[in-house]
């Protein structure tokens, strides 16, 4: 009997969430010679993660070897009962995987207007008139029937968006895809996707979602949990409380360590503010800053 190479699935266009476990190794080449990428993780059903950490960490890698466009030399990569990769048999590639990537490159193709590059991400069966919503949702309505190079660097991020979104994946991989966009329309499209995660875009489900960003207050809207990657390893997991209204003075930061004279130095919102707290703290600690920097908290629960 022909034996098919993955196992055949019920219902393909199955949305039920899943968790996403995975629990991987490689070796990388670093600047500074081979580094090993070690990350053991589970992110639990519709649950949207950041994942923050100094450039070269390995988190785009991180990102490939999930979404199946790179292989870990050992490990597994698991969505629910869907082995994608075990090591035995083959892995599962990735349309199948039905993941959503957003590169930092944005891989749109250069001969499709915006709107062809969207349309050509739908569902099989989906109106194509629903491209022109994601279009919308991107702001790029008016812009719809220009081609890539006709656009700029964050209108061109903003299509990649749209498209992996049209696509309706399980996940979202999305490395820094808000990046190249000034700070009212990121605050726009961090809108947007925040209407995607609770479930509020009409006929899309809920992904989960994996989202690389060098910005803790752009992870800490986007994201319940926020993840450090430091030389291939997950050295930080936390999961803030929701921040309430009340909450507004509290300003995301980064630890940068103690100063000779003892002092905390912690780096938000683009300035170094050095605060008497004795607390445990690590170079690196996310943290929040509340009442003008009078007091700081860390951001995990
Ligand atoms: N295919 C590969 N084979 C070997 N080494 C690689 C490969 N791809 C990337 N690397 C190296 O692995 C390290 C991690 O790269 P990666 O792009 O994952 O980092 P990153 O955390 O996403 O960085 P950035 O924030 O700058 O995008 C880098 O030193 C890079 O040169």
């Amino acid at each position: 009997m022909l034996r098919l190479p993955w196992p055949r699935r019920a219902d393909p266009a199955d949305d039920t969430p899943r968790a996403l476990e995975i629990d991987v190794a490689t070796t990388l080449a670093s600047a500074s010679g081979p580094m090993r990428l070690q990350v053991a993780l589970r992110l639990e059903p519709g649950q949207w993660a950041a994942l923050l950490g100094p450039s070269g960490a390995g988190k785009t890698t991180l990102l490939r070897l999930i979404a199946g466009l790179a292989r870990p030399e050992s490990g597994r990569v698991a969505w629910g009962d869907e082995i994608w990769h075990d090591g035995t048999g083959r892995p599962w590639p990735t349309r199948r995987r039905r993941v959503g990537f957003v590169f930092q490159d944005h891989a749109l193709f250069l001969q499709m207007t915006a709107r062809r590059n969207v349309e050509f991400a739908l569902r099989p069966g989906v109106p194509k008139s629903r491209a022109g919503d994601w279009l919308d949702w991107a702001g790029l309505a008016a812009l719809a029937e220009r081609r890539p190079e006709q656009l700029s660097g964050g209108q061109q991020q903003r299509l990649a968006l749209a498209r992996t979104l049209a696509s309706q994946p399980r996940l979202l991989l999305l490395d820094e895809p808000l990046s190249a966009l000034d700070a009212a329309l990121r605050h726009e499209l961090q809108d947007g996707l925040l209407r995607l995660r609770r479930g509020d875009i009409p006929g899309h489900g809920r992904p989960a979602a994996l989202l690389v960003t060098h910005e803790p207050a752009e992870a800490l809207r986007l994201a319940e949990r926020l993840l450090r990657l430091e030389q291939g390893r997950i050295v930080q997991d936390l999961r803030p409380a929701p921040l309430a209204a009340s909450d507004r003075l509290l300003v995301p930061g980064r630890v940068l360590g103690r100063g000779g004279d003892g002092l905390l130095e912690v780096e938000a919102a683009g300035r170094v503010c050095r605060l008497g707290d004795d607390g445990d703290w690590r170079a690196g600690d996310l943290v929040l800053l509340s009442g003008g920097g009078l007091r700081v908290e860390r951001a995990a629960s």
